[in-house]
């Protein structure tokens, strides 16, 4: 686990109700209880705090032990640059406390001059996972005044010593962090203590997962995704339509190779369109192709492709020639089933629905979530890509590990939602995220427009209303 998952977590717990005043008393408790364990009470105890969420697990921490401690709280900066409600909510319960002592600490040259002999413990709540750099002023003269007690008082630090990484730091005899051990943190000792995050967060796709997804990549049109739809028939060209223009609310550019036949029907001006020639793929489109597939950053195929013999030649021998990261959807994953082999070393997602997964890997998806997803990841793990089984839950599989998706309604069973799905997933890959990420956040998405429509309409909709709430979708996240 890397520190940038504690914050999707967090945001993903507040979708599931679990509010970050929630989060932040089990942190406190958690760092209050250890202390207690190691130390036991009756002792004196100073708590050093700054402004950010650390600080704020600090007034949680002071609050716990002064049931049974001499307990000083020291802010350490301004209590107007208190940032997040739930710090604030907890600096106010504090203040509010007759036998917590509270000094606001602005001042360097006063940090510098402080006496703190006699105390027992002293709690470092100063910088947690949000520190930029060194630790600046006043905080740094605070770091330096608690180490001149190291090894005299009991120095224990909230999440991490602060100032880690860089070499000013506090002198920790350990540190309490939160739920599990963070990749980034070596070199000090570590205590777990457990926020209650239930398990779902192991798994369950979140608007923070799509949050971070979403990031904007640069500011310059092309930097932010260039994807290529590959599809459509002599039966179909709403397919690669749904799918090209869903993605076109998610990337800068987004180009439509279609056959001559069907692309004609097409007038969008939002779509740059490739028509080849004829009714559908062939082999002799191939060079063409994937010309265009080098100009892009992700590619789609198969929406409406159908199932026509030349066009599954096609698919296999453009996939086994395409450099890029793939989307395989639709009836492109019903050409692989002859020849799966051509996905040989390719970064790819599979977006298959159970009855396309058993055709494809010979096995239905049965039993409840984690026995499904157990198949998901093995077979994930068998072609060397990620899965995403569609279904009434979502399930995702990188062969490493597992998601799954909760949105979306009944009315999605509407035709074209799938295609919808594949451009939202392709525009993510687009946008240089991981297979699994693309995956996951895609089903999040497509999911969550279809429930906005759902909102306003009922369950009788249809993928091209899906398609029209994506960007009410992602500004939900944004919002989030
Ligand atoms: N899920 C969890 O693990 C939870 C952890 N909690 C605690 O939250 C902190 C992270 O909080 P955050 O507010 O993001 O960051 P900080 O407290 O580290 O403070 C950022 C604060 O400090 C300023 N700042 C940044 N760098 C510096 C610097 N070099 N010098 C001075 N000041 C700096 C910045 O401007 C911000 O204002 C985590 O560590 C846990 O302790 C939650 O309470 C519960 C959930
Ligand atoms: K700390």
């Amino acid at each position: 686990m890397r520190i940038e998952d504690v914050y999707i977590w967090d945001i993903n717990a507040k979708w599931l109700g679990i509010s970050p005043v929630q989060l932040m008393e089990n942190a406190g408790a958690g760092v209050a209880r250890t202390i207690e364990e190691r130390f036991g009470d009756g002792l004196k105890i100073a708590v050093f705090s700054g402004t950010g969420n650390n600080g704020g697990d600090g007034f949680v921490v002071a609050r716990h032990l002064s049931f049974e401690n001499d307990v000083t709280l020291f802010l350490v900066g301004d209590e107007a640059k208190i940032r997040s409600e739930e710090a604030k909510h907890n600096w106010e319960i504090l203040k509010g406390l007759d036998f917590v002592k509270i000094q606001v600490l602005k001042d360097s040259s006063y940090i510098k001059s402080l006496d703190l002999s006699g105390f027992d413990v002293i709690v470092d709540a100063l910088l947690g996972a949000g520190t930029r750099g060194e630790p600046r002023e006043p905080i740094r003269s605070a770091v330096e005044k608690i180490n001149e007690y190291a090894g005299k008082a009991k120095i224990v630090s909230v999440d991490l010593p602060s100032g880690y990484p860089s070499g000013i730091r506090v002198k920790a005899d350990f540190a309490v962090t939160f739920q599990w051990d963070k990749e980034e943190y070596q070199g000090f000792e570590r205590v777990i203590a457990k926020i209650g995050y239930p398990r779902e967060l192991y798994h369950l796709v979140g608007p923070g997962d799509a949050k971070f997804a979403l990031r904007k990549k640069g500011e310059h049109k092309g930097q932010n995704g260039k994807l290529l739809v590959i599809g459509g028939s002599e039966d179909y060209f709403g397919a690669p339509y749904l799918a090209a223009k869903a993605a076109s609310y998610l990337v800068d550019l987004v180009y439509l190779a279609m056959p001559e036949y069907s692309a004609r029907r097409i007038g969008d001006p939002d779509l740059i369109l490739r028509p080849v020639e004829g009714r559908n793929f062939t082999p002799e489109h191939g060079d063409r192709v994937l010309e265009l597939a080098r100009n892009v950053d992700a590619v789609i195929i198969g929406p409406g492709i159908g199932l026509a013999e030349e066009a599954k030649v096609f698919v296999r021998e453009f996939v086994k020639r395409c450099e890029k990261p793939l989307v395989v959807d639709a009836d492109a994953l019903k050409a692989l089933v002859e020849d799966p082999g051509v996905l040989k070393g390719k970064t790819f997602i599979l977006t298959p629905h159970a009855g396309e997964f058993r055709i494809l890997f010979g096995e239905k998806p049965e039993g409840d979530l984690e026995e499904k997803a157990k198949l998901v990841m093995e077979k994930a793990k068998t072609v060397g890509g990620t899965i995403l089984l569609k279904g009434h839950y979502d399930i995702i599989s990188d062969g490493k590990t597992w998601r799954y998706n909760k949105t979306g309604n009944r009315g999605m069973t509407t035709g074209g939602t799938g295609d919808v799905l594949a451009g939202i997933v392709g525009a993510l890959l687009a946008l240089g995220n991981s297979p699994l990420r693309a995956a996951s956040v895609g089903a999040f998405l497509n999911g969550l427009a279809g429930d906005m429509v759902k909102e306003e309409t009922g369950e009788n909709f249809t993928a091209l209303e899906v398609v029209k709430k994506v960007p009410k979708a992602v500004r939900w996240v944004e919002e989030f």
